[in-house]
């Protein structure tokens, strides 16, 4: 079946399909490859970010941990100890040896319950400052909770600097309200530990709260710390799962469309996001994939080109084939019709002389070998040149043809029987394993029926076309006859049917 559908179209059809879907696999293929690695380049992408989240979160959680452990330390010393001036003394240096000790705090500062400042981790204590209408100061007023918190960043008041206030409330002996403690955690140093991330140069890193405030961000810029990007697809999605997780989403800043891994810190009410910008992290992948589609496309043309050539070659291959086959069929066929030509009289159709002498060559040897009889009749139209003279030459061509046709139908048709044109009128039949008799009585039945044809032959004592005819048989013997007696004998007996007056059959004496 394989064989059949392949047989029913050409060759050349079925180069051209091969080429194709050669140049077509080699171009799926590339598409497929650079599909692969552009899913590895986003997976990469994803794993990067996600890294950096973590990293972040971790390090943000510490920080703050960090100085919350001295917030905790001050509230419980001031809770012990009092206020008193001494006491205040040693919380002032507690303060200065863990602001030198903790890189991320700008300060630590004591509130009382109206909000001036009671002590601060400054050397020199300078005139006291109030911050009661700090949004850090009225939580602690306007809530009992004794944990940490994390207020909204802030330019400080005493360096001017974005810090990030980290407080805890002060309780009186009787559980009121006595104040404030506050850590201020410098954005800056969030700043540099967010610069250290290879991010690109188009990704961008944050530190948010889960009120939707911006503590920090890279690239950095003031006028964006505090902003609220509650109104941000990023913060509804972080809102929606408060974990971690991460998605493609479009800066309110830059516009640039980014993915984002976003995570909560561990202990505080913030979360820490981190995005590539997917454009420029696809970059190397879309260069090396551009490089490589043009390599595969230009290879495409060439195998395409070259197929193209080569279908041309095998069809013009195919075409010759065609045309040979056809020149020998042509050939052969010329061969055949000289072949038959050169054994064949032009006039009457019937053998010519050249044949009658090679069968009767072959038949007279066969003769010989089975003992056989060989009979041969020679025929001769009477007053032929009279009936040229009389009605033209062309009607006797056609007097000719007509009694070949006759001999021919009337002549038996065995195999080595034949009829043929032995030179001008004369008309000679071989018959082998024939009788003297069986040949007298086709010559005898030849001449009555060319008789009465009854064609007008002015020129002729009978008044019609007649013919004569010698016959002669032969069994001949090795050594002692040959082929050309038997036609000799004829020929005599048919001179013989002349001198005996024409429109006669005679029989040989013997050969
Ligand atoms: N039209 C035509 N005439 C032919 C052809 N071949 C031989 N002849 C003529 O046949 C005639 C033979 O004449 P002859 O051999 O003299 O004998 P005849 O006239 O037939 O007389 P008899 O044989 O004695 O009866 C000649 O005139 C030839 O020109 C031929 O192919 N066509």
């Amino acid at each position: 079946m394989l064989r059949a559908m392949f047989k029913r179209y050409t060759i050349t059809f079925w180069a051209t399909l091969f080429v194709g879907v050669v140049c077509l696999s080699l171009i799926a293929v590339d598409v497929w490859r650079s599909l692969i690695a552009r899913d590895a380049q986003v997976q990469e992408i994803q794993r990067l970010t996600s890294n950096v989240a973590r990293a972040m979160a971790q390090h943000a959680d510490d920080t703050i941990k960090a100085a919350d452990t001295s917030l905790a330390d001050i509230v419980e010393r001031i809770e012990t100890d009092g206020l008193g001036a001494p006491a205040l003394a040693r919380v002032h240096r507690q303060m200065q040896a863990q602001v030198a000790n903790l890189a991320q705090l700008a300060g630590l500062f004591v509130y009382d319950e109206g909000g001036q400042w009671l002590v601060n981790s400054r050397a020199v204590l300078g005139p006291s400052l109030n911050n009661a209408d700090r949004e850090y100061f009225v939580y602690h007023r306007t809530h009992d909770g004794r944990g940490p918190h994390v207020g909204e960043p802030v330019i400080s008041r005493t360096s001017g600097k974005w810090i990030i206030p980290v407080s805890r409330r002060l309780n009186k002996a009787d559980g009121s309200f006595g104040g404030v403690v506050l850590a201020t955690l410098d954005i800056d140093y969030f700043s540099r530990f967010y610069q250290s991330f290879d991010i690109g140069a188009r990704g961008a890193v944050a530190l948010i709260s889960n009120q939707g405030v911006l503590m920090v961000r890279r690239p950095f810029d003031d006028n964006r710390v505090g902003t609220s990007l509650r109104d941000n697809p990023l913060f509804q999605a972080y809102s929606a799962r408060h974990g971690s997780g991460s998605g493609m989403f479009v800066s309110p800043y830059d516009d640039e469309l980014r993915f984002n891994s976003y995570r909560a810190l561990e202990h505080y009410p913030l979360f820490v996001t981190a995005a590539l910008s997917q454009e420029e992290m696809l970059e190397h992948w879309r260069r090396d994939s551009f490089t490589r589609s043009i390599g595969v496309i230009v290879l495409a043309a060439l195998l395409g080109f070259f197929g193209k050539r080569l279908v041309g070659q095998i069809n013009l291959r195919v075409q010759a084939e065609a045309e040979l086959r056809q020149a020998r069929d042509q050939l052969e066929g010329a061969n055949r019709t000289l072949e038959r030509l050169a054994m064949q009289d032009g006039l009457t159709g019937l053998a010519n002389r050249r044949q009658l002498d090679v069968t009767l060559g072959n038949e007279f040897s066969r003769a010989v070998r089975h003992a056989d009889t060989l009979s041969f009749v020679m025929i001769d139209v009477d007053y032929f040149k009279q009936y040229n003279d009389l009605y033209g030459h062309g009607a006797g061509d056609d007097c000719l043809r007509t009694v070949s046709k006759l001999i021919r139908v009337l002549t038996p048709k065995r195999a080595g029987d034949v009829v043929a044109r032995y030179g001008g009128e004369e008309i000679g039949i071989l018959m082998p394993n024939t009788e003297l008799a069986g040949a007298l009585a086709v010559a005898e039945r030849i001449r009555q029926a060319i008789e009465q044809l009854q064609t007008a032959h002015r020129g002729s004592p009978f008044g019609v076309l007649t013919i004569s005819a010698g016959v002669a048989a032969i069994t001949p013997r090795r050594g002692e006859h040959a082929a050309g007696m038997l036609v000799e004998a004829a020929d005599k007996a048919l001179y013989a049917a002349k001198a005996g007056g024409r429109n006669q059959v005679v029989a040989a004496d013997g050969v």
